[in-house]
C-alpha cells in the first residue's frame, strides 16, 4: 500500500518570534517498490518531511496514510510504524555505539522482542545485504572505514526488515569509490528485495541514475514529482531555485539548439551517448 501525503503543514516554533513554515501543504504519494529521489535547495524542508514518514515529527496540519491507515488516529500504533518506515538519518555512523558490529546490527531486533533465532537471522541477513563479510561480524564497528561504519548503520535499520527505507544523504561526506559503492549496494538491495526507498540527495547525477521519481522541494512545497526525463525538462526552472540538472541534460539541449536532431531526454550518460550514436547513425 503506498504512503499517501495529505496537504501536510509542519511550522517549527509556532507563534514564536522563530516561527517557521518548513512544510506548506505538501501532497504525495510514494509507492510500493518505488525508487524515490528526493531533492532540493538546502533548507528546502528534506529532512522535515523525511521525520513525518515515520512519526518522528507530527504534523501541524494535513495527514499521512500508510498502509489505508491514518497515522494520527489516536489508536494508530506508532511503534509499528517506526519499524515498517526505517530512517538512516545523515552521517548515521556517529550513532554506532556498541563494541561489535553483530551487537550494533542485532541491536533493534532484540529491542522489539525478538527471540535469539530470529535476532542472528535478522542480523547476519542485514549484514549480507548491506555487503559487508561476516568475517566483520566481530569487528569493532570503530575499526572499519567510512564507508563500512555507515553499511553496518545501514544494516541496524535493515534488521529491523523495514517496507520503506529513508536515507538522508547516505554519501555525504564520502570519498568517490565509497559513494558508488553505497548506492550501488541501495540500489541493488531495492532490486532484490523490492523494498520502497526514498533517498534524499543534493546530486542530481545520483538521483538522475537510481530513481523511478524524483521529488522536488523549494521553500517547503514540492515544485516537480515525476520521472527524472519529466523533471530535468525544467532545467530552468530548476537552475532558478538554485538546483541544476544532470551534466547530459545540458549537453543534450546545446546540441539541440545548435541543429543535431538528438532527444533531449537523456538523463544519464550511457542514455546521452545511446541517443548521440543513433543520431549520428541515422
Ligand atoms: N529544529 C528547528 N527549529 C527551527 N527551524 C528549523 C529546525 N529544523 C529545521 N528548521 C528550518 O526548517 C527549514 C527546513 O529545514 P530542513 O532541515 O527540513 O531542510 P533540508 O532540505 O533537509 O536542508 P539540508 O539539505 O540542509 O539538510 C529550514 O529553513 C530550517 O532552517
Amino acid at each position: 500500500m503506498p504512503i499517501i501525503i495529505d496537504k501536510l503543514q509542519y511550522v517549527y516554533s509556532p507563534q514564536t518570534a522563530y516561527e517557521k513554515h518548513a512544510l506548506k501543504d505538501i501532497n504525495l504519494v510514494i509507492n510500493d517498490g518505488e525508487f524515490v529521489g528526493l531533492i532540493g535547495h538546502t533548507g528546502s524542508g528534506k529532512s522535515t518531511l523525511i521525520q513525518h514518514l515515520n512519526g518522528l515529527l507530527r504534523s501541524t496540519g494535513g495527514k499521512i496514510y500508510f498502509n489505508g491507515q491514518d497515522i494520527y488516529e489516536k489508536d494508530f500504533n506508532m511503534k509499528y510504524l517506526r519499524s515498517k518506515v526505517g530512517l538512516v538519518f545523515q552521517y548515521p555512523e556517529h550513532q554506532l555505539f556498541e563494541t561489535t558490529v553483530y551487537k550494533d546490527v542485532s541491536f533493534g531486533p532484540k529491542n522489539l522482542g525478538l527471540d535469539q533465532l530470529e535476532v542472528d537471522m535478522r542480523t547476519y541477513e542485514a549484514i549480507k545485504m548491506v555487503g559487508l563479510g561476516e568475517d566483520m561480524i566481530d569487528a569493532s564497528p570503530f575499526e572499519l572505514s567510512g564507508g563500512q561504519k555507515r553499511r553496518v548503520a545501514i544494516a541496524g535499520v535493515l534488521a529491523m526488515k523495514p517496507e520503506v527505507l529513508i536515507l538522508d544523504e547516505p554519501t555525504a561526506g564520502l570519498d568517490p569509490k565509497g559513494r558508488d559503492e553505497i548506492l550501488e549496494q541501495i540500489n541493488k538491495l531495492h532490486k532484490e528485495s523490492n523494498i520502497t526507498i526514498v533517498l534524499v540527495s543534493h546530486s542530481m547525477e545520483d538521483v538522475a541514475k537510481y530513481a523511478d521519481k524524483l521529488i522536488v522541494m523549494n521553500k517547503g512545497s514540492v515544485v516537480f514529482q515525476d520521472t527524472p526525463h519529466k523533471v530535468f525538462e525544467h532545467y530552468k526552472e530548476l537552475e532558478m531555485m538554485g538546483l541544476a540538472a544532470p551534466q547530459v541534460t545540458y549537453v543534450m539541449h546545446e546540441l539541440k539548439d545548435r541543429g543535431i536532431p538528438v532527444k533531449t531526454d537523456a538523463t544519464t550518460i550511457e542514455e546521452a551517448r545511446e541517443e548521440i550514436l543513433k543520431c549520428l547513425l541515422r
